[in-house]
């Protein structure tokens, strides 16, 4: 046989539950398989199969997937049928929380999906959830799997440490304002999610991510959507093996690239007409819901602080179940005093549309972390105000990095009512810092010299594509 002739490389690619695990999934596709007109840095003909994780929770993700499969036709698809929801545990959890146990307790079946594709896939892409079902069969079956994981470099490295740190939080030397922790330095408890320091016999969530990182040595890769500038410490701990002999070879290629065309309302012929960095946007993810009285106290806070806004206005956790009248929730005053410099929306945006655009100066964000990385990519200031989970970790990154600023009085959103002088003070000093401008600018700067040749992402993507090709 000829060896100058490749193989033809087949990537399966699979993501777990929610907008949060999907987006980086169907960017990283779209990055490894871009549609035939653009480049191909393999310069080979690749296949890539998308893995879509049936059911489905929310509108979003189906909408998302059905969007990005007919902007991407050179992509196939397959179904993965989950196991049930655990009814017993459904009531009580977050609804995301139950989804992702029920993709975690299937994932020891996608092994046998995956060697059932045609042709078998030559190397796989999964989510952090799956790690523990996959990573030994797909070895067995010679097949390498990378981990893609979806939070910051920061967060990351908090879960793989967490279990060593629920020991050592019940030392009496253990510090109060924080334990050390490689790459992050000391992080006050406050900072850290309650469910990673419970007990994973008591916390699903905990279990889930304790089980899949104890399988990560297994894996090929371990892919960040982060990038050298922007996390420094994080990344490079975690790339010496001083955090964790067992890790595998760490790839940040953040912030990942945008897929283009998906779907989405983008309000875009209201900012059209407003002047360059003079409009907040505000929101605050996928699935976020904050009390009625709290975005009440968001609206009023607003309105004193004079700024022009967009404002994505979520009610429940699943979009689903969305049926919250605005003008009901927020009354008819604020709609007639905000009118001539304000839009609010309940449908889904293209966030990533609305934050390129000339006329945004600012981001109020929970800090899900890809809303960091997109407002990272185009150098917009941003004001953190954390919900759960990693968002208090991330919300260190962008004060860290100079992308943003965080009130941590405020606590977790719902922790406590901030009022609306508290807000409107923070809004304008995020949309008028001069100094924020310009770090916020370096990093939109930094994050696209990551992707330039040379750049650091580019070059650790580069390796990935080695690795496929080679395969
Ligand atoms: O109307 C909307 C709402 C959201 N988005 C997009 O949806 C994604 C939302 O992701 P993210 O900002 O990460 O927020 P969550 O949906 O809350 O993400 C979950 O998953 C993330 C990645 O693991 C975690 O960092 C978060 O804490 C967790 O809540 C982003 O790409 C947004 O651009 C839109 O385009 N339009």
């Amino acid at each position: 046989m000829d060896s100058s002739v490749a193989i033809q490389p087949h990537i399966a690619v699979c993501p777990s539950a929610g907008i949060g695990h999907l987006t980086p999934f169907l960017r990283l596709a779209s990055m490894l398989s871009p549609p035939p007109s653009t480049d191909n840095s393999c310069n080979i003909t690749l296949t890539l199969t998308l893995i879509i994780i049936r059911p489905t929770l929310s509108s979003a993700e189906e909408n998302q997937i059905n969007t990005f499969l007919s902007t991407h036709p050179h992509i196939n698809s397959s179904h993965f049928h989950i196991l049930p929801v655990d009814n017993n545990s459904s009531k009580k959890q977050d609804p995301f929380v139950v989804h992702y146990d029920a993709v975690f307790r299937s994932s020891y079946l996608l092994a046998n999906h995956l060697s059932t594709l045609s042709p078998q896939p030559s190397v796989v892409f999964s989510d952090l959830m799956l790690a523990s079902g996959i990573t030994k069969p797909l070895a067995d079956l010679g097949i390498p799997n990378y981990t893609l994981i979806s939070t910051s470099a920061s967060f990351f490295t908090l879960m793989v440490t967490s279990a060593s740190l629920r020991t050592t939080s019940g030392d009496s030397d253990s510090d109060s304002d924080g334990d050390e922790i490689p790459g992050l330095g000391p992080i006050p408890m406050d900072d850290i999610p309650p469910f990673l320091m419970s007990e994973p016999d008591n916390n699903m969530l905990t279990r889930i991510i304790d089980t899949n990182c104890r399988h990560l040595h297994e894996t090929k890769g371990v892919l960040l959507n982060s990038f050298d500038f922007f996390e420094p410490e994080s990344v490079s701990t975690l790339q010496s093996g001083k955090l964790l002999a067992t890790l595998p070879p760490i790839f940040p290629i953040g912030p990942f690239i945008s897929v283009g065309s998906l779907k989405g309302s983008n309000n875009i012929s209201w900012l059209d007409n407003q002047p360059p960095k003079s409009v907040v946007f505000i929101s605050f993810g996928s699935r976020t819901a904050m009390a009625k009285d709290q975005i009440r106290e968001l609206g009023k806070g607003i309105e004193r602080s004079g700024i022009s806004f967009l404002w994505v206005i979520k009610t429940t956790v699943v979009d689903k179940e969305d049926k919250e009248e605005l003008n009901d929730l927020l009354g008819e005053a604020f709609f007639m005093n905000t009118k001539e410099r304000g839009l609010i929306v309940k449908e889904w945006v293209n966030q990533e549309v609305i934050l390129a655009h000339s006329a945004i100066g600012g981001f109020l964000s929970h800090c899900g972390w890809n809303s960091v990385m997109e407002a990272a990519q185009r150098g917009v200031p941003l004001l953190a105000w954390p919900l759960h989970g990693d968002q208090r970790v991330n919300a260190r990154v962008v004060e860290k990095a100079g992308l943003g600023v965080w009130e941590r009085s405020w606590g977790w959103i719902g922790e406590r009512l901030v009022k609306s002088e508290e807000i409107a003070l923070k809004i304008q000093e995020m949309m008028t810092s001069e100094k924020l401008k310009k770090s916020a600018a370096r990093v939109g700067e930094e994050a696209t010299k990551a992707w330039e040749i040379d750049g650091s992402s580019k070059k650790m993507f580069g390796k990935i594509i080695d690795n496929i090709c080679q395969k």
